[in-house]
């Protein structure tokens, strides 16, 4: 589509998309689907999933595999009126200002991608098909352990026999299903084609810097087990007197923390596996990270040093009110936005944190020893909190925090070391320099 000016000149994109989910059932493409969407929002760009099989839920009791036979008209219908109804909702959120709407549903036939093909463009919509191809059994009957304990379709019912059914509903699906494969209309199209989970990967007229971001990081997911493990640094010195930024060394108790780190990490890996460690720039991630074992490879990312505070950097939040009484009402005010003067707000944080994501998606096992902005940026991302909320969230020092991304979700588990050390948290409106975020003291 042609750019739009926006009164001053500056060009902004008017760019929609249409992500188009294609493939069998148990291939992936819902979790494929969340993830998309989730990157997308934490980077601010609206985006939103359209789930065909919840509007043909809505409608009526749960069919058995019968209903999915090419040859059970009743079925044909009822998907299809799924299907115009879940567009008709994109449609209509689009012109509510959406940015990537994602379509989830199987999209199995050339016919049916024709459809939403012609659908949105007639209403100036790109669309981009990601078809997720999967012939490697382990992963498919994974995917079906999951489905049949998860999906609403099956909900109370024993699994041996959801287990059946849904395997009789895949083989229906087979009967009509056409991988997109380049030839005749479909050559033309915008597609990501991934098969068997990032081994191979084909994409096909890309056209725009919008697409070719969704792609690059739907590129770069896989689905092999693995966790992430966060810490802030040690206490630091300036922690200590309630001063903010700065590069400070670490307390006599954040020294303690170092010590204790590598006993914790072994503790919540159960093992002595190796990991990867990465840390940011500054003394006191470094000095927190030195006496974890020589065979984890370290790594210092300029992209994981703290929120800049300008020039705010090295003052307490008292000072900070008494200089710039409006600044610090502005950034009680939206946190999230507020950027200080000649530094970061959390919103640039975020975009500066975007390499460490795809990175961490494409990697296996990773620590990272980072602070407490950033440590909020990254948690927000993997545990799909908000913007608003994020800044605010508590996460203490000398704790150590494992996330283990699974198909819908991610878990939680913390290890507290039994260290004190003082709190960094801070309500709004308030100066005070150490305060108890449970306020049990
Ligand atoms: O956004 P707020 O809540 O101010 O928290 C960020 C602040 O956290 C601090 C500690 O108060 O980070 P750090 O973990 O690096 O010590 C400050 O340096 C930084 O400005």
């Amino acid at each position: 589509m042609a750019p739009r000016t926006n009164g001053r000149g500056v060009q902004v994109e008017d760019t929609k998309i249409c992500v188009v989910m294609v493939g069998l059932p148990a291939r992936g493409k819902s979790y494929i689907a969340q993830k998309a969407q989730r990157y997308l929002q934490w980077l601010s760009i609206d985006a939103k999933t359209f789930n065909v099989g919840n509007y043909r839920r809505t409608d009526a009791p749960q069919p058995s595999a019968d209903f999915f036979d090419i040859g059970n008209t009743e079925g044909e219908r009822r998907r299809r009126a799924a299907a115009e109804a879940a567009i008709a909702d994109m449609l209509a959120w689009f012109k509510q200002g959406g940015v990537i709407g994602i379509l989830d549903a199987t999209n199995s036939t050339k016919e049916r991608r024709k459809w939403v093909m012609d659908v949105c463009t007639r209403e100036g919509i790109e669309v981009l098909f990601v078809e997720s191809k999967c012939d490697n059994e382990e992963m498919i009957m994974a995917n079906i352990r999951d489905v049949k304990t998860t999906s609403p379709d099956y909900k109370g019912q024993d699994p041996e026999k959801a287990a059946l059914d849904f395997r009789n509903r895949i083989k229906n699906y087979e009967k009509v299903y056409k991988t997109i494969d380049g030839d005749g209309d479909e050559s033309d199209y915008t597609y990501l084609k991934i098969m068997d989970v990032g081994s191979q990967v084909i994409i096909n007229r890309i056209q725009d810097y919008l697409q070719s971001r969704v792609v690059y990081y739907l590129m770069n997911l896989h689905i092999r087990p693995r966790s992430v493990w966060l810490s802030r640094h040690g206490e630091s010195l300036y922690n200590l007197n309630g001063k903010i930024g700065g590069d400070a060394d670490l307390s006599p108790r954040g020294h303690q923390y170092a010590q204790k780190l590598p006993e914790l990490v072994r503790q919540s890996v159960g093992g002595d596996r190796p990991l990867t460690v990465w840390t940011s720039t500054l003394k006191r991630t470094i000095a927190t990270a030195r006496f974890l074992p020589e065979n984890y490879n370290q790594l210092q990312w300029k992209a994981l040093d703290e929120l800049d505070a300008g020039l705010c950097d090295g003052m307490t939040y008292q000072e900070i009110k008494d200089q710039y009484p409006e600044d610090f009402i502005a950034r009680d005010e939206d946190k999230y936005n507020y950027r200080y003067r000649g530094g970061e707000s959390y919103r640039d944080v975020v975009i500066r944190l975007e390499p460490i994501i795809m990175e961490l998606e494409r990697s296996e096992d990773i620590l990272i020893v980072t602070h407490q902005a950033i440590l909020r940026c990254i948690y927000a991302y993997f545990m799909k909190k908000d913007q608003a909320k994020s800044p605010w969230m508590n996460v203490p020092l000398h704790c150590l925090i494992k996330l283990t991304p699974r198909a819908y979700g991610t878990d939680e588990e913390r290890w507290q070391a039994d260290i004190p050390a003082v709190s960094t948290w801070r309500a709004k409106g308030s100066t005070a320099k150490h305060e108890d975020p449970t306020g049990t003291a």
